[in-house]
């Protein structure tokens, strides 16, 4: 159960913060999970699944290869929709917003929690790069890590980047309601404050 109710909160990123809690605390398994939709500079959409690494006061941030399609499609067009789908609680968050690169500082201290395993893949990664068989990834990460050798800590790679975006509007969605009729809210930022209107459903 949550504190703020959408309907009537000033604050949307808060509702935001309650509603992944409890889906944590609902053992949801996509509780640090959003779905991120770009479009390439051709009007392609496309959309895949993140890592939630970053949600607070109107900064959601994850963590990427700045040569991934995803990179170049935010680097032609920052404009990306990111939702919150917790099916263990019915709800949905959907937030559309404004990318931009995070500082190096903020990605490399992103890159400085991940497991060693998870430090030594990202140097072995070329995201979604094609390769001929998984072997070569498997020797990309042997090199890593006779580079590095355990101990030793591993730098930041060149390709490592970390995205923070600024919404510009976020909308609630709670289901499971017999007749269908979803609640549903939509803040706007206006100045420090949000404007709210409730949804026909
Ligand atoms: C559970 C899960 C978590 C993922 N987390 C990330 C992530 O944090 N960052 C990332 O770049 N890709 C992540 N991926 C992989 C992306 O969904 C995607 O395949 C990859 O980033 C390539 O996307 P692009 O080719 O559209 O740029 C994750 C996939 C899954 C299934």
């Amino acid at each position: 159960m949550t504190r703020t109710d959408p309907m009537t909160c000033s604050d949307p990123m808060t509702v935001l913060l309650e509603w992944q809690a409890a889906a944590r605390e609902a053992g949801d398994p996509q509780a640090g999970l959003m779905a991120l939709s770009t479009v390439s500079p051709a009007g392609e959409p496309s959309l895949r699944t993140v890592s939630v690494k970053l949600l607070e006061s109107r900064r959601i941030g994850f963590v990427t290869d700045s040569r991934s399609p995803k990179a170049r499609d935010i680097a032609a067009c920052p404009r990306v929709t990111v939702m919150f789908t917790w099916m263990s609680l019915r709800r949905q968050v959907t937030v559309r917003g404004d990318a931009a690169r995070m500082s190096a500082e903020e990605a490399g201290r992103e890159f400085r929690r991940r497991s060693r395993p998870a430090q030594l893949g990202a140097w072995a990664s070329h995201q979604s790069s094609p390769i001929l068989d998984r072997g070569v990834l498997d020797s990309a990460l042997a090199a890593a890590a006779r580079r590095w050798p355990e101990g030793t800590p591993v730098p930041v790679p060149p390709h490592w980047a970390g995205y923070v975006i600024t919404p510009t509007e976020i909308e609630f969605l709670r289901a499971g309601r017999p007749d269908r009729l979803h609640d549903r809210s939509r803040h706007r930022p206006a100045g420090d404050a949000w404007v709210q209107h409730v949804l026909g459903s």
